[in-house]
């Protein structure tokens, strides 16, 4: 006899442009779960550095401001929302300026400590359970976690997916830019981006964004299904 747990918690993570934001909403949205985008929260806190004369490769800086800006994220995983401080962020956390300063940013621990409490306080307060992606998920922030995948796919087809967004950006710089983004992310001290040993890995590089959701949605069901 079969039976069906009441709620459950999905971390998935992995590199840029690997798919997790465009699988981690659509599985929730098919299954009824939360969503929780945490790329978003540290691309927010970068942004209200960078809006509030806070140098974010000045460290120390940082670390002082990190409890500072009061940020929401919404968990419809039909219409995810971030606000800072009232506002609504979600264009300007996608600027090529905050990209580029994201990494060090999120490399502070003061910064990590405060956003990781947040994203623990949003997933233990979603009844029907969440799914949550960023690079710590399985690792960190919830290493008790129902289940846990790591998306990877190569630099190559993560640059074509990210400068086909970009509007016809360069591959090879885009390119560029993710590598060093990866690099300074899988380096840091403090949780870095890193796969969980009980993550299932799944390699999209020739999947299509279909396939990489089902994948995922069956993995959920057969951990929903208990015997
Ligand atoms: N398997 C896939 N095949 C082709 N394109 C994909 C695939 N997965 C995601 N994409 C596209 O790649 C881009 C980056 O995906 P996204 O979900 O934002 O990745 P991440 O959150 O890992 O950075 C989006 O435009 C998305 O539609
Ligand atoms: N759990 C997380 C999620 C994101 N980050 C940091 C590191 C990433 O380079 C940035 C931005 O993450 P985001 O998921 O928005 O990145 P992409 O736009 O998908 O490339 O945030 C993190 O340190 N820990």
């Amino acid at each position: 006899m079969s039976d069906t747990v009441e709620s459950v918690i999905v971390a998935i993570d992995g590199p840029s442009g690997t798919g997790k934001s465009s699988t981690s909403k659509a599985v929730a949205a098919k299954l009824g779960l939360s969503y929780l985008d945490t790329g978003a929260q540290y691309r927010a806190i970068t942004w209200w550095m960078l809006s509030n004369g806070v140098d974010p490769d000045d460290a120390d800086a940082v670390a002082s401001a990190a409890g500072k800006p009061a940020i929401v994220s919404g968990t419809d995983p039909s219409r995810p929302t971030i606000t800072v401080d009232g506002l609504d962020a979600a264009g300007p956390i996608r600027t090529p300026e905050v990209t580029a300063k994201v990494s060090a940013v999120s490399a502070v621990p003061e910064v990590r400590t405060r956003i990781t409490d947040l994203q623990r306080s949003i997933a233990a307060g979603a009844p029907g359970g969440i799914v949550v992606e960023g690079r710590d998920i399985g690792t960190t922030v919830l290493p008790d976690a129902d289940l846990k995948i790591f998306l990877t796919a190569s630099p190559e087809a993560r640059a074509a997916r990210r400068s086909g967004e970009l509007k016809g950006a360069d591959v090879a710089a885009t390119r560029e830019l993710l590598v060093r983004r990866d690099a300074a992310d899988s380096s840091r001290k403090t949780s870095p981006l890193a796969k969980a040993a009980d993550a299932v890995e799944v390699d999209t590089t020739e999947l299509t964004l279909d396939q990489v959701i089902e994948c995922v949605v069956t993995l959920v069901e057969e951990k929903r299904a208990v015997a």
